[in-house]
């Protein structure tokens, strides 16, 4: 049975914030860090690239980055995330027409490999080879951009139909996700929480990953017995 993992999307304006929220949010029960790689290309915002996860990497030891890359080519950016120690590589089904070997690619370099969807994509882009060879598939719930946005409920669908394929695989749901939409993320099947603003903006984000957790294992034991 996939377990909840909680991937705070982290938010701060300078670098010593941005360490410093990392390990707040781990003391707090995230267990992995989301890490928006934006290039400015794929979408229109530049966010940050490998130099800056390498700091944070080397800034709180052990962390998990979970590296969300929305690039527009994203072999091109394998060998510097790995460089810079993250751990998960998770490209976007968009930007390659090739995703088999790019998964090859991540996985050589040690690093887990996800692929995303954005809204309008439909779940059945991912191949069921496609889906087996990855470790984690994320479903947008917001077209990639920026964070702050309203939650897309007619993604939902697009979870169940991965959890009915893919039972195994961690599922995760980024955009708009927090204490109100929680529930039909985690009963369509999805494990692996990314969320922003309902965490940096709670007064206490420990509560927020408390709730999101327990949600999604209790949603998890159900399907389980389905
Ligand atoms: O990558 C994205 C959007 O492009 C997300 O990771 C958001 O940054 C999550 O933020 P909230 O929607 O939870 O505020």
């Amino acid at each position: 049975m996939p377990r909840a993992i909680i991937s705070p999307s982290v938010l701060a304006s300078d670098f010593g914030q941005l360490t410093a929220e990392c390990k707040r949010m781990i003391k707090g029960g995230a267990e992995w860090l989301h890490m928006d790689v934006m290039d400015g290309h794929f979408v229109p915002n530049i966010t940050m690239g490998a130099p800056v996860l390498s700091c944070i990497s080397k800034g709180v030891p052990g962390i998990f980055m979970d590296c969300h890359m929305m690039v527009a080519q994203p072999e091109k950016w394998v060998n510097d995330i790995a460089d810079a120690r993250g751990s998960l590589y998770c490209f976007h089904l968009e930007a390659t027409s090739e995703p088999l070997p790019l998964i090859s690619a991540i996985h050589e370099r040690g690093m887990k490999a996800g692929v995303a969807i954005s809204p309008d994509t439909p779940s059945t882009a991912i191949s069921d080879e496609v889906g087996e060879a990855a470790d984690m598939l994320l479903v947008m719930t917001v077209y990639p951009g920026r964070g702050g946005q309203k939650f897309i409920e007619r993604c939902v669908p697009k979870v169940a139909e991965l959890r009915a394929r893919f039972p195994d695989k961690d599922i995760e749901v980024d955009g708009g996700v927090g204490p109100k939409t929680i529930d039909v993320c985690a009963d369509a099947g999805s494990n692996v929480i990314v969320a922003g603003t309902a965490i940096f903006g709670a007064e206490k984000p420990e509560e927020v990953i408390s709730l999101l957790k327990q949600t999604v294992d209790t949603a998890q034991a159900k399907i389980a017995t389905r």
